[in-house]
């Protein structure tokens, strides 16, 4: 099981604290075939089955930094075109089979995206305000690596529609920048972060990362405090993990670089924490901090368990599809290779390689795996959207292990709902195993019956 869920979520962001990722849920079913309303203050009660967030892959890279195994290419010849108009293509599909109604966020990644013409931009969000609402309030976000080209076409991008965007710092020492084989200095990183605040103040993101090569709890502290005083409301912190096949892992390997053991990184991702804190940053995910409130409402959809559509090579979607007989949750992977993949959707639409079917256990895996990064947890309302037949205090309040976690104050369980303490938040990896252990041992009885009541069984893959 662990194994399952650490494969689908590991596409998503590097965990600051070695949690379990982050990787969405889709899917409204109370486990009826009804449909999943959830009462929002602001906007009144929402039907989520005909909402979901877009996430748009753009694949390609100018090189490789030595570190990353995302789905990127180097192109060998320049497809913007047919890329673009396949994205559109591919957007189109996936709206309709998805039967959504409105999108409420737009997430450009990759891959560096910023190397896409701004024009691409604009016509992936005409294709997808012609086919359903996209409020002008929609949060669109655009990832960004601090090069003079990227900066220089930040305004045309905020002309096509993008009002945030997330900035790939990852470091402020040029010589550490060399050695990640990122592609811009620490100087035009600086330069960047003002332009996208003079576009979007209050709407810029930063990645940095940490665990580096040669870094020291000092350095490390040092760094953030000096990015701190130029960047924006929000920072993503990323603790560098070594990635088999990357350039960096063989160089650890030959021990011609050695990386921070793992008690320093701990206290790194400490340090961070408290110096975010005295700068006014509130921690609301394990690797997210906001000031002002200006938490990225796109990552939030996910580890809310919301609907999200994934377009382009690679990309990951959670929505339901509307069929006979009732509704049914999957998880979708597009193919990875860009020319392949254009190939696909020129042919068919789109280029979804793999559904799996969600049973109703995994989908509550992926609301408890995901609902746990966040500082506010799993509200009992929210757990009870996808799990109307037992509550958290009955799922988690006898489990001898889970009791431990909760006297030790790393686990609170309350009339609020189930989340971690601050202490407890950096060690979510350790704790989940037991979590999903007492989700499975109190869920699986009560499918069996229902199934076995029903003469059904689960079925899982589809493609
Ligand atoms: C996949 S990149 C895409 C955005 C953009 N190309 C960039 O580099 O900023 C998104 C984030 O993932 C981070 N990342 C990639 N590989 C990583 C690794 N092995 N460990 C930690 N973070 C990683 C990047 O540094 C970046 O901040
Ligand atoms: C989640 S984003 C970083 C967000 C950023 N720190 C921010 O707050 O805006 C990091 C990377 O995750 C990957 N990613 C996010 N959503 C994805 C999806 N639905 N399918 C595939 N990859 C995804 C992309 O490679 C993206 O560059
Ligand atoms: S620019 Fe971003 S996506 Fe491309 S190789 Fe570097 S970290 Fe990976």
């Amino acid at each position: 099981m662990f194994h399952r869920i650490r494969k689908m979520i590991r596409y998503a962001f590097r965990p600051a604290a070695r949690a379990l990722l982050s990787r969405d849920l889709c899917f409204l079913s109370d486990g009826t075939g009804g449909k999943l309303i959830e009462f929002d203050p602001s906007s009144g009660s929402a039907d989520l089955s005909r909402q979901a967030s877009l996430y748009v892959h753009w694949p390609y890279c100018l090189r490789r930094c030595t570190y990353c195994n995302f789905n990127k290419y180097i192109p060998r010849e320049n497809r913007d075109d047919l890329m673009t108009e396949c994205l559109q293509r591919e957007t189109e599909t996936l709206l309709q089979l998805s039967q959504v109604s409105s999108i409420t966020s737009v997430f450009f990644g990759g891959g560096t995206p910023s190397l896409a013409q701004p024009s691409t931009i604009a016509a992936v969000l005409n294709t997808v305000s012609r086919q359903v609402k996209l409020s002008e309030k929609a949060e669109v976000t655009l990832e960004v690596n601090p090069t003079p080209v990227g900066m220089s076409k930040l305004e045309d991008f905020y002309h096509a529609g993008v009002n945030r965007f997330s900035i790939g710092v990852q470091s402020l020492q040029d010589e550490d920048l060399k050695l990640l084989g990122r592609d811009h200095s620490a100087h035009q990183a600086l330069q960047t972060i003002e332009e996208a605040r003079r576009l979007c103040p209050g709407r810029v993101s930063v990645d940095v990362m940490f665990g580096r090569p040669k870094q020291t709890v000092e350095s490390w502290e040092s760094e953030l405090s000096e990015l701190l005083k130029v960047c924006d409301d929000h920072v993503s912190l990323y603790q560098l993990t070594l990635e088999r096949g990357t350039q960096l892992f063989k160089q650890v390997q030959r021990g011609e670089v050695t990386v921070p053991a793992d008690d320093v990184t701990a206290e790194m991702y400490q340090c961070a924490r408290r110096t975010l804190q005295q700068h006014g940053f509130q921690q609301y995910e394990v690797s997210n901090f906001a000031r002002h409130s200006a938490v990225s409402h796109h990552n939030m959809s996910y580890w809310k368990g919301r609907q999200y559509i994934g377009v382009g090579p690679g990309a990951h979607g959670r929505f339901a599809l509307l069929e006979e007989g009732g509704v049914t949750r999957e998880a979708r992977t597009q193919t990875l290779e860009p020319d392949v993949w254009m190939c696909e959707v020129q042919q068919r639409g789109h280029g979804t390689r793999r559904r799996i079917k969600l049973s109703h256990l995994e989908l509550l895996e992926e609301v408890l795996v995901m609902g746990m990064r966040m500082t506010e947890g799993i509200h009992h309302k929210h757990w009870e959207l996808f799990c109307p037949e037992l509550g958290l205090y009955e799922i988690f309040g006898t489990s001898i292990e889970v009791q431990e976690f909760l006297q030790s104050g790393k686990l609170i369980l309350d009339t609020r709902g189930l989340r971690c303490s601050w202490e407890g938040l950096a060690l979510l990896d350790s704790m989940l195993p037991a979590l999903l252990v007492e989700l499975e041992r109190q869920i699986s009885p009560r499918l069996q019956k229902d199934y076995a009541a029903d003469g059904k069984t689960e079925k899982t893959s589809i493609m």
